[in-house]
């Protein structure tokens, strides 16, 4: 019960619902129980009338419906409040669910690159859909069966125990009996259940990884392989349904078979007991048949509530261990300070903490407000890990960052990233339109201000061209964009910020070198007070740029201009001159 103490204050948060709730259960209870004492008052006529003590048979009649009319009011009203009951409850628990998952999610978006790193997106899924639907069968169906099934036997037992004490000791034997018996069976379908989810959530990431790299498995032509591996899955994943479901088919004899049993006690012993005189009518006996039916499902329930509540804490034990971690990346300051834009290196060290691979080591250079710098090199030299590091992404492990001469880390977080448009390598777009997808850099942004941006990253032509225009929705859904067009659709939406930083990671990898050499002129438009890194692998992206760097080994093994660099032979006149021959064969 630890970890579900977190959810204490959402109990508060609702907590007058929740009383309602409970004045509402008791109620409900109260109301259920006139029926058995009207059917005994009902039962009692009629015996009065066959012993004789009653003659005129319309006393009898009128006693009937009088009991009959008691009887429909109360289940009505008993209807009711139940209807309330649920709807106070089962709400309350649906508003938790949400303020729950809205927590988790939050966490998630607050916490740092690292953690999408070290934990499976499946895993992520699970904890906020499934753990939290989980948490909700605590805080909704078992809190209200609970209330439900205290309520019901300290009202029953105690009228039990008014109308006939001894038999209400023999008529309640079993009923621990079911109770243990059905915790026991709850736990061994709690066993069951979570093989069998552990199975899902196999079968789920599966058929995820095969639909998203459906174009991969196409092409290889291994759909069989897939086929069969699938099946195997889903095959295993049914017996251990059908293991499951042996279980849960002993749940509904074993309570029938036991509550006979009761039944049997009322008959035998309430019999024996009228006949000898201990009980005053033939009423109580069938008032009690009627209790020990209506003590069926709540005992029944112990057990089910347990396992519940077993369930819930494991599951609120696994989102807590999420809540409970802090962002490696901290803002330390509160202090919003216009950001210019000069940046500069001091023996940055950075060592990616999964991998332990050293990306930079003792990398330094410097960058003034409204220069540009490109950045080449082999592939995994440490290029992106560069612009990673300044969006803050991740935070050094030795040397320091300064921006505009102060320390990173002491920069208000948020504002840096306001100040930075960042352009990945993988441009990722989402599902949505590409005039939403660009607005993500300015939600506010005018019609004439995308269409700006979009011009600037070269991109407007290839938009007007679709039929729905900038409404033109992409993604799975929608259309799929060339790679050249994703990459400036995501070049329009870091434009469209209007930021003193512009980060190019390899970003026109997919765009021919017109198309590239006309969108850094109109970069160069408007950024002349923006600092701008590009990383490439193409001399023709760094011809124009202040400063060029090339990294190899997370070092810089060349520094210069264009011309400087042309004129030394390396790895940047080699490439220049690659190029050139590309270029014109
Ligand atoms: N998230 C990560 N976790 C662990 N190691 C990483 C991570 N990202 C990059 N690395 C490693 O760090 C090194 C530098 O990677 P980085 O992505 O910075 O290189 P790059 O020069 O940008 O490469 P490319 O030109 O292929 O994009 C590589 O050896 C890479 O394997």
């Amino acid at each position: 019960m630890k970890s579900l103490k977190y959810l204490n204050k959402y109990f508060l948060k609702y907590k007058w619902r929740l009383l309602l709730g409970l004045i509402i259960t008791i109620g409900a209870r109260v109301f259920a129980l006139f029926t058995p004492q009207l059917i005994r008052n009902s039962t009692n006529a009629i015996e009065k009338y066959v012993n004789g003590e009653i003659v005129d048979v319309e006393i009898v009649k009128s006693e009937l419906l009088y009991n009959i009319g008691l009887i429909i009011a109360a289940v009505f009203a008993s209807a009711i409040l139940t209807f309330l009951m649920r709807q106070t409850f089962i709400v309350v628990s649906r508003f938790i669910e949400y303020d729950l998952k809205n927590e988790v999610f939050t966490q998630y978006q607050d916490l740092s690159l690292d953690f999408y790193k070290k934990n499976r997106t499946g895993d992520l899924m699970n904890r906020i859909s499934e753990d939290v639907s989980k948490v909700r069968m605590y805080v909704g169906p078992a809190l209200m069966y609970g209330v439900q099934t205290v309520t019901l036997f300290v009202v029953v037992i105690s009228y039990m125990i008014s109308a006939a004490p001894t038999l209400t000791l023999y008529t309640l034997i079993p009923l621990p009996i079911l109770s243990i018996a059905i915790y026991r069976l709850s736990v061994a379908i709690n066993k069951r259940s979570a093989v069998v989810q552990q199975f899902l959530s196999e079968l789920n990431t599966f058929t995820q990884e095969s639909f998203s790299g459906i174009a991969v498995i196409k092409s290889y032509g291994i759909q069989d392989k897939f086929n069969s591996d699938f099946d195997h899955l889903a095959n295993e994943s049914k017996e251990k349904n059908v293991d499951l479901a042996k279980v849960q088919a002993i749940f509904f004899p074993l309570m029938v078979l036991l509550i006979g049993f009761s039944n049997l006690i009322v008959i035998y012993i309430g019999g024996k007991q009228y006949i000898n005189g201990e009980i005053e009518s033939v009423g109580v006996i069938v008032e009690f048949l009627l209790y020990v039916n209506m003590l069926t499902w709540p005992v029944a329930s112990v057990g089910w509530i347990t396992s519940m509540v077993q369930r819930a804490e494991a599951s609120q034990k696994r989102i807590n261990e999420f809540l409970e971690q802090k962002p490696s990346i901290k803002n330390h300051s509160d202090e919003i300070e216009n950001i210019k834009g000069d940046i500069e290196f001091k023996n940055v060290t950075f060592v990616y903490d999964d991998t332990n691979i050293t990306a930079l080591n003792k990398f330094s250079f410097k960058l003034n407000k409204g220069e540009t710098l490109a950045i080449l090199g082999n592939t995994g030299s440490g290029k992106s890990t560069i612009l990673e590091l300044i969006g803050r992404l991740y935070d050094v492990s030795e040397g320091e960052i300064l921006i505009d001469g102060k320390p990173i880390e002491s920069l208000n977080l948020s504002e840096l990233r306001q100040q930075i448009g960042y352009v990945p390598q993988d441009a990722f777009l989402f599902s949505q339109s590409i005039r939403e997808n660009i607005k993500f850099g300015k939600s506010d942004a005018s019609e004439e201000e995308i269409i700006a941006a979009a011009k600037y990253a070269a991109v407007h032509e290839n938009i007007m061209g679709f039929s729905k225009g900038y409404d033109t929705v992409l993604g799975e859904r929608g259309l799929t964009l060339s790679g050249g067009q994703k990459q400036r659709v995501s070049i329009a939406r870091a434009i469209i910020k209007d930021p003193n930083i512009v980060l190019f990671d390899d970003c026109l990898s997919a765009v021919d070198t017109e198309t590239e050499e006309k969108i850094f002129n109109n970069l160069k438009e408007i950024s002349e007070e923006k600092t701008a890194i590009i990383v490439s692998h193409r001399a023709s992206s760094a011809r124009n740029a202040d400063k060029i760097i090339v990294v190899d080994n997370g070092q810089i093994i060349q520094e210069g201009n264009h011309q400087e660099l042309i004129n030394i032979d390396g790895y940047y006149k080699k490439l220049y001159e690659k190029q050139l021959e590309e270029k014109d064969s």
